[in-house]
């Protein structure tokens, strides 16, 4: 059941806008893959030329090895949510999902298996047009759902949800990818994405700029230092410098260690018999490390096309 999406020197032009620029980037299954840009970075491009809805000018994009067209029963291979509103009103929610399912093979109990499994049981037969932006997004879901799919692809999916909307989709694609699934979700908002990916693939005006594990991320941008508490900042500084660390004063009584892990630290400065009140890692949030990572990029300066927005939920 396990497929992947391989994107590959993807490239697609409107008029004199270059949309994605020689794009490369594969989502593996078991894992959430955040897909982070900027307002018009490229993303949704990206996302509608892997389902066939763009035609790339150059390079492809392939799910489980095929092109979108080549699949035989595409939404058994591919689910995806690129705009929620993408329901007529007038429509009951289940009776498109019944719609959908009757159109593409699918039983009929998959439907009711794919509203409970989203939640939406009591507005189910209800009309569309009377949704809330939250129940429109479980109803994408539940449509992305309907085939069983290995890959998932969702186009800002927490875009405008209140918290508890956030905090749902959140758990639930982590859910889906811990079933084996690929799950590719989009966002212009890092910190949407704390808690959710496991991989991150950024881009800024249609070109790769990082492609690498949250982990990673986060560790290369915490940058190994630990903040160290301690009265006897002059022995301490002298033990640590002859294990190996580098140390620098903050205050009076603070200092930061780099080079040295922080059960190192407590080692080294209890055999030494140097007092310290607290040893602490320093972790970035993803947010400061995606600051540090487009730091130097044009893409994200203040003259670029949109400033990034950073702001918590
Ligand atoms: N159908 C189209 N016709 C003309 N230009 C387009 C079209 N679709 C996208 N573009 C342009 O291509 C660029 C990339 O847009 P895209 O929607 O893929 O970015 P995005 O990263 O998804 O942005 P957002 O977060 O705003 O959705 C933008 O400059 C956009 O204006």
């Amino acid at each position: 059941m396990e497929a992947t999406i391989e994107v590959r020197e993807l490239r697609k032009q409107f008029g004199r806008t270059v949309a994605v620029d020689g794009l490369s980037f594969t989502v593996e299954p078991g894992q959430v893959t955040g897909f982070v840009g900027p307002n018009g970075a490229g993303k949704s491009t990206t996302m509608r030329s892997i389902l066939g809805l763009d035609t790339p000018d150059g390079g492809q994009a392939l799910i489980g090895g095929r092109r979108y067209a080549q699949l035989r029963t595409p939404l058994r291979e591919v689910g995806a949510l690129l705009d929620a509103a993408a329901v007529h009103p007038s429509r009951r929610g289940r009776d498109h999902l019944l719609w959908l399912a009757r159109s593409h093979g699918i039983p009929r109990r998959r439907v009711d298996e794919v509203i409970g499994q989203v939640g939406l049981e009591s507005a189910a037969r209800r009309r569309a047009g009377g949704y809330s932006l939250g129940m429109r997004q479980r109803l994408g879901i539940a449509a992305a759902l309907l085939g069983d799919p290995p890959v998932l692809m969702f186009d800002e999916p927490v875009n405008g949800l209140d918290t508890e909307g956030i905090r749902w989709i959140r758990g639930f694609v982590r859910t889906l990818a811990r079933e084996g699934r690929a799950v590719l979700i989009s966002s212009h908002l890092m910190s949407e994405l704390e808690d959710s990916a496991d991989h991150l693939v950024v881009i800024g005006r249609g070109r790769l700029i990082a492609d690498t594990s949250v982990a990673e991320l986060l560790s290369a941008a915490s940058g190994d230092r630990v903040a160290l508490r301690t009265t006897a900042r002059t022995d301490a500084m002298g033990v640590l410098a002859r294990e190996g660390a580098q140390v620098a004063a903050d205050g009076r009584d603070s200092l930061t260690v780099t080079g040295m892990r922080a059960e190192r630290i407590t080692a080294v400065l209890g055999t030494a018999g140097v007092p310290f009140s607290e040893v602490r890692e320093h972790r970035a949030t993803l947010e400061e490390a995606y600051m540090e990572l487009t730091r130097d990029s044009v893409e994200f300066a203040a003259t670029g096309p949109e400033p990034v927005e950073t702001g918590e939920l």
